[in-house]
């Protein structure tokens, strides 16, 4: 086992997190705990520094108070060089994917593979990214393609297969269907889904989208004031008279996501 993280300590700690730009301050007191192996929503408004906190755990953002533990690790306050080995264990789809444009689908999964084994054969880069590909729901002939040939569908899996690109045990997803048909975006939630429970993945997951809550999340961490306001199961949040909770989970969109999901729990085998 790779990991020197016992399996009931969490994967993510956040404790009393500051972060802020010049006057701005994002959030204040912001505490956090992921525990391994489940799928892990992060909601709010729009602008309660939702992507921040995922680029605080990361190491990509320094915090102005508190503290970060991946695994068990400190990420605050290190030398790039210093989490290498704690970044291969994770993978991130960044918003928008963030692919190399002039790169290839196949190019762009061996970057973080180049990166981290620069020495590796060239036919077993090859053989890895086409694994990854398909691993994503691509189909094998996506891994020549450039970016600007892909649908915002297949650009979200090539992020994907990258983020898969080491075998990660944790996975970062910024809103991972944000412009996504709802087609689409219930495959890519299946997807994640199945990938967390083959892989043993724990997944941190930023979404606006409803249906993937009531989906696949295991809890949820609604993110207002500057802080986590509160973190459960839906039902547990459900049971909060907390007003944006409340118009958030129960309002239009929230009562179409209960209702799918009621339909497809009720829906016979097959027809899901
Ligand atoms: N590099 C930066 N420099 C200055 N301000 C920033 C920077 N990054 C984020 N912010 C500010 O921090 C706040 C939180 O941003 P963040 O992107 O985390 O929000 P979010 O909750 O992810 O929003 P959305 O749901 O719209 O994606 C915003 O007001 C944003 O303008």
């Amino acid at each position: 086992m790779r990991s020197n993280t016992q399996d009931d300590e969490p994967v993510i700690v956040v404790r009393g997190l500051k972060s802020a730009f010049g006057e701005q301050v994002v959030h204040d007191g912001l505490d956090l705990s992921v525990r391994r192996g489940e799928i892990f929503g992060v909601v709010g408004g729009s602008g309660t520094g939702k992507s921040v906190l995922m680029r605080s755990i990361i190491g990509l953002q320094v915090p102005v108070e508190g503290e970060v533990e991946v695994f068990g690790q400190p990420t605050i306050g290190r030398e790039e060089i210093e989490l290498t080995d704690l970044t291969k264990r994770w993978g991130v789809l960044f918003q928008g994917g963030a692919l190399f444009s002039t790169l290839t689908v196949a190019e762009n999964v061996q970057v973080p593979i180049r990166e981290f084994y620069p020495n590796l054969d060239g036919a077993l880069l090859d053989e890895i990214a086409a694994y990854k590909v398909v691993m994503s729901g691509l189909p094998a002939d996506a891994g020549p393609k450039f970016p600007a040939e892909l649908s915002g569908g297949m650009k979200k899996r090539a992020g994907l297969a990258r983020a898969l690109a080491l075998d990660p045990e944790l996975l970062f997803l910024d809103e991972p269907t944000a412009g996504l048909d709802p087609i689409g975006a219930a495959a890519f939630d299946e997807l994640t889904k199945s990938l967390q429970k083959t892989l043993g993945l724990t997944v941190f997951l930023i979404t606006h989208d409803l249906d993937t809550l009531y989906a696949i999340c295991d809890r949820v961490a609604v993110l207002a004031d500057k802080k986590v306001i509160a973190v459960g199961t839906i039902d547990e949040l459900l049971a909060l008279d907390h007003p944006w909770i409340q118009e958030y989970f129960k309002g239009p969109r929230g009562r179409a996501a209960i209702a799918t999901v009621e339909r497809n729990d009720h829906a016979p085998e097959g027809a899901k």
